[in-house]
């Protein structure tokens, strides 16, 4: 088998290219009603959330600005380290400004919690989150979520953004992998 055919190292399809298109559309029209008549700045998460602020900024109606922060807690596994670092920093000044956080995953929560409160100390109007996926049971810090896709069991997912060792991100759906892949 030509060892650059990806679909092979895959378990089974958890949403469709088509269902993510669906679900993003949905929560892009309620992020344009709660942000009526308010300037809305959406936060990609490097590198993860490329396809889903992709996809979400173009289902919104309203005006956003955009603009990046890559953050990694990571590195190669399939386990948090817990320690967050900042890579690329944003260029924008959230003072007064009205944020939108865009993740892919919601995982033990460590990354997110520790941006929310890192952006929230800049003084914008409000910070919320969007994330396509949430896992409620590997969480290992509350974090108040906004706007959720879709929340999955504890399994390790790729595709759409997320990756396993920097694969998989360019998959147009998301998946789980096949247990040879990572044992
Ligand atoms: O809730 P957590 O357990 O913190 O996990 C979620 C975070 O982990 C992944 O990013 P990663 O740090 O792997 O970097 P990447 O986005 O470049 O893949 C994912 O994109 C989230 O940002
Ligand atoms: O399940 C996952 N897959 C890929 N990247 C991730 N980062 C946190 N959780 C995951
Ligand atoms: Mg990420």
């Amino acid at each position: 088998m030509d060892s650059r055919d990806v679909e092979a190292d895959l378990k089974h399809v958890l949403y469709t290219k088509e269902q993510i298109q669906q679900r993003v559309s949905e929560l892009a029209a309620q992020i344009d009603a709660d942000y009526a008549g308010r300037d809305l700045l959406i936060v990609g998460v490097l590198k993860g959330a490329v396809m889903v602020m992709a996809d979400l900024a173009r289902a919104l109606h309203s005006h956003v600005t955009m603009d990046w922060m890559a953050v990694s807690s990571y590195g190669s596994g399939t386990q948090s380290s817990g320690v967050v670092r900042i890579l690329k920093d944003l260029e924008t000044d959230l003072m007064g400004k009205h944020v939108l956080i865009v993740e892919d995953i919601i995982d033990s929560g460590l990354t997110l919690s520790w941006l929310r409160a890192n952006l929230i100390s800049r003084g914008p109007a409000s910070v919320e989150i969007c994330t396509l996926l949430r896992k409620p049971d590997a969480a290992k810090v509350e974090i108040d979520v906004k706007y959720v896709g879709y929340e999955i069991p504890n399994e390790f997912v790729v595709g759409y953004g997320l990756d396993f060792a920097e694969k998989y991100r360019n998959l147009d759906f998301v998946g789980t992998l096949a247990p040879h892949i990572y044992e």
